[in-house]
C-alpha cells in the first residue's frame, strides 16, 4: 500500500536528480518563512525555529498550512485568496508545476492548434475546487482565461468570491455551476461525515519551507501512431534542477502517501457531468486540466498525521476513484474532439496510468504525455492526451502497422476523374524526386523511395504544394528518379472511381517490406493530406 517513497536527496544512491519545474518561480527561490513572518504578523504566530534554527511551521495544523497558501499567493502573485475551515488547502509551488506543464505542451508543436478565438489562451479547469487555485495562478502568472467548474455549494461560492477579491484578473475567470442530477458519490461506501478530516495532503506537498517541496519533472511522451502502436518520444522537454534539498541539510521530509498503488480498474463513474454538458456547444479551450478526486472512499483517503491540508468528502472521494473519474473525462474527450487541444489530468496512483493510456489508445487519440511530480516524497502524475492531428510526422522504422491503406476522395467537382487524381499522384511524387511509374491503363503509380526522400515528404507542408510547382518537378525528377540506388521503401498506389464524385486511393506495401509500414503509413497520410487539400470539396485546380 502507499505510493512509493523516494530517498531523499539525490546523492543518496541511484543518483536520481529531483527538479521543480525551471520556470517555477520557487525553483531556485523557495519560500522565505523568516521573511514572510517578518512581513505579514499573521503568519508569524505560525512559525517557530526548529535547534538548527531554521524557520518551520507545523505541517499537521491546517490554519498554518492555509495561512501559508494565502500569503505565498499574495506576496509572490498578489492575489488575494481564502478558504473556510477544511476545505483542501492547496501548496502554491507545486500547483504551479501543473500550470508549467501545460504552458509546455500548449508552447509543443507536436499537434496543430485547434482556432480558439483570438489569442487569449483559454483553459477549463474541471473541479475548481472552493481554492480555485489552478485559474487564479494561471490567470495571474500567464493571463490565461478560465472557466472553473464545481458541483459543490461551498466550492463554487468560494471560488467566486476568490474571484471577485481579485479584480485585476477577474474578468478571466468564469465559475460554472455543474448540475447535479445523480448522487456524486455512494454515500454508502463512505464511513466519515466528510466534515474536515483527513490529510488530502496526499500529495501533496509539505510546502515546508519548499525545501520540502522537490518537484520532479520528467517529460516521457507517448506518440500514437496512425497504427495505434506507442512509441516514446521525448519532444517537450523540461529542464531538469538540482534539487535544492541536497542544499539543505536533508531534513527529514514528512510527507508521505496514502494512495494505494493497487491498479484501479474501471468500475464507471456514475457522478454528475464532467465537461459533456457542462461545456456549451461551440465553445473550444486550449486545455482542460483536473486535480480529480483520487479516492474510492474516505477509508482510501486515509490520515496522514504529518500534514493538514485539509479536503473534504467531496473534494477526496467519487465512487470508483480517479480512475472513473478520468476515464469519464477520456469518454466525454471523444465526443467533444477538438473542442480542447489538449485534454489534461493530474493522477495520483502510477497504476491507473496504465489503464486509462491503454484507454486512450483504444479510442484513437493521436497523441499521449505525461510526466511525473514529485512532491516531497510522494509522486503524482500528468496525463495529456489530444485528438489533434499530428503537426509534423513522427516516424518509427519499428511501428508495426498496415501494409495496406486507403482513403476516399468524396465531394469531387464532376470533371475530376480518376485520372487526374493518378496524375497527381505521380506529380506528388515526383515533386519529391521520388522513382514512380505510372501506368494510365491500369490506374496505378508504383512508387520506389530512399529513406532521405520519405524524410523530405514527411517534413513538408503538402498543403502549400501548388499544381504549378509538382508539375514543374515531374520531367526533372523522371530523369533524377534512375539515379536512386537505394529504394527503401516501394509501394503501389491505385485510384479508381466509387461513384460518381467518389473516388477510393489506395495503397499496398511491397510484400516483404512490412518493417517500414510506418513510414509507408506516414508517406501515404501526406499524399492524402495533399490530394484532399487539391481536390476533396474544393474546386477543383487542374
Ligand atoms: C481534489 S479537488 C480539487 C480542487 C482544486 N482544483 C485543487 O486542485 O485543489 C476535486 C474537486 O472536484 C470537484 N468535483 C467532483 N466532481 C465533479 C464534477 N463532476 N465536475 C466538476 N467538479 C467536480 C469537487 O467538488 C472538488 O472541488
Amino acid at each position: 500500500m502507499g505510493s512509493k517513497k523516494r530517498k531523499r536527496g539525490g546523492g543518496g544512491g541511484g543518483g536520481e536528480r529531483r527538479s521543480i519545474h525551471p520556470r517555477n518561480r520557487y525553483a531556485n527561490n523557495p519560500p522565505d518563512f523568516s521573511l514572510l513572518a517578518s512581513l505579514y504578523p499573521s503568519f508569524s504566530s505560525f512559525v517557530f525555529y526548529s535547534r538548527d534554527g531554521r524557520p518551520r511551521i507545523d505541517w499537521t495544523d491546517f490554519n498554518a498550512t492555509r495561512e501559508l497558501t494565502r500569503v505565498l499567493l499574495l506576496h509572490d502573485h498578489s492575489i488575494n485568496w481564502w478558504i473556510p475551515d477544511g476545505q483542501l488547502c492547496p501548496t502554491v509551488p507545486n500547483r504551479s508545476n501543473y500550470i508549467h506543464w501545460i504552458e509546455d505542451l500548449l508552447a509543443s508543436d507536436i499537434i496543430e492548434k485547434n482556432n480558439v478565438d483570438g489569442d487569449k489562451v483559454r483553459g477549463f479547469d474541471i473541479g475548481t475546487g472552493a481554492n480555485c487555485i489552478y485559474p487564479l495562478l494561471g490567470a495571474s502568472l500567464l493571463g490565461w482565461s478560465f472557466v472553473g467548474s464545481d458541483v459543490t455549494d461551498v466550492a463554487l461560492e468560494w471560488a467566486e468570491k476568490n474571484v471577485r477579491s481579485n479584480p485585476h484578473i477577474s474578468e478571466l475567470i468564469e465559475i460554472r455551476r455543474v448540475e447535479v442530477t445523480e448522487p456524486a458519490i455512494d454515500h454508502g461506501t463512505m464511513s466519515l461525515d466528510g466534515s474536515r478530516t483527513s490529510d488530502y495532503c496526499q500529495e501533496k506537498e509539505d510546502v515546508d519551507d519548499l525545501t520540502k517541496h522537490e518537484t520532479r519533472e520528467f517529460d516521457e511522451s507517448a506518440v500514437i501512431h496512425p497504427e495505434g502502436e506507442l512509441d516514446n518520444a521525448h519532444t517537450v522537454s523540461s529542464e531538469q534542477v538540482e534539487d535544492f534539498n541536497e542544499r539543505r541539510d536533508g531534513e527529514a521530509q514528512a510527507q508521505s502517501s496514502s494512495l494505494s498503488d493497487e491498479p484501479n480498474v474501471d468500475r464507471g463513474y456514475h457522478g454528475p457531468s464532467i465537461l459533456l454538458g457542462v461545456v456549451k456547444q461551440g465553445e473550444k479551450f486550449h486545455f482542460c486540466m483536473c486535480n480529480p478526486p483520487f479516492f474510492e472512499n474516505m477509508e482510501e483517503a486515509g490520515l496522514n498525521p504529518k500534514t493538514s491540508c485539509g479536503g473534504t468528502l467531496e473534494e477526496m472521494v467519487c465512487a470508483g476513484g480517479e480512475g472513473a473519474f478520468i476515464s469519464r473525462i477520456i469518454e466525454d474527450s471523444c465526443a467533444l474532439k477538438q473542442s480542447f487541444r489538449w485534454y489534461t489530468s493530474m493522477l495520483g496512483k502510477k497504476s491507473n496510468l496504465k489503464f486509462l493510456m491503454a484507454k486512450l489508445r483504444e479510442v484513437g487519440v493521436t497523441i499521449v504525455k505525461t510526466t511525473e511530480f514529485v512532491q516531497g516524497q510522494t509522486s503524482r502524475w500528468g496525463l495529456a492526451w489530444s485528438f489533434m492531428p499530428p503537426a509534423r510526422k513522427l516516424v518509427s522504422p519499428h511501428v508495426r502497422g498496415n501494409t495496406s491503406l486507403s482513403f476516399m476522395l468524396e465531394g469531387l467537382q464532376h470533371q475530376t476523374s480518376a485520372f487526374d487524381v493518378l496524375k497527381s499522384v505521380e506529380s506528388f511524387f515526383s515533386y519529391f524526386g521520388v522513382s514512380c511509374k505510372c501506368n494510365d491503363s491500369s490506374f496505378t503509380v508504383e512508387v520506389s523511395a530512399t529513406n532521405d526522400l520519405c524524410d523530405t515528404i514527411l517534413k513538408t507542408n503538402v498543403k502549400q504544394l501548388d499544381e504549378a510547382s509538382t508539375c514543374s518537378h515531374v520531367a526533372e525528377a523522371s530523369s533524377a528518379s534512375c539515379s536512386n540506388s537505394l529504394m527503401n521503401l516501394s509501394f503501389r498506389i491505385l485510384v479508381f472511381q466509387q461513384i460518381p464524385g467518389t473516388l477510393l486511393v489506395k495503397a499496398s506495401l511491397k510484400p516483404g517490406d512490412s518493417a517500414l509500414s510506418g513510414t509507408f503509413t506516414s508517406v501515404f497520410q501526406q499524399l492524402e493530406g495533399f490530394l484532399k487539400h487539391k481536390f476533396a470539396g474544393k474546386k477543383a485546380r487542374i
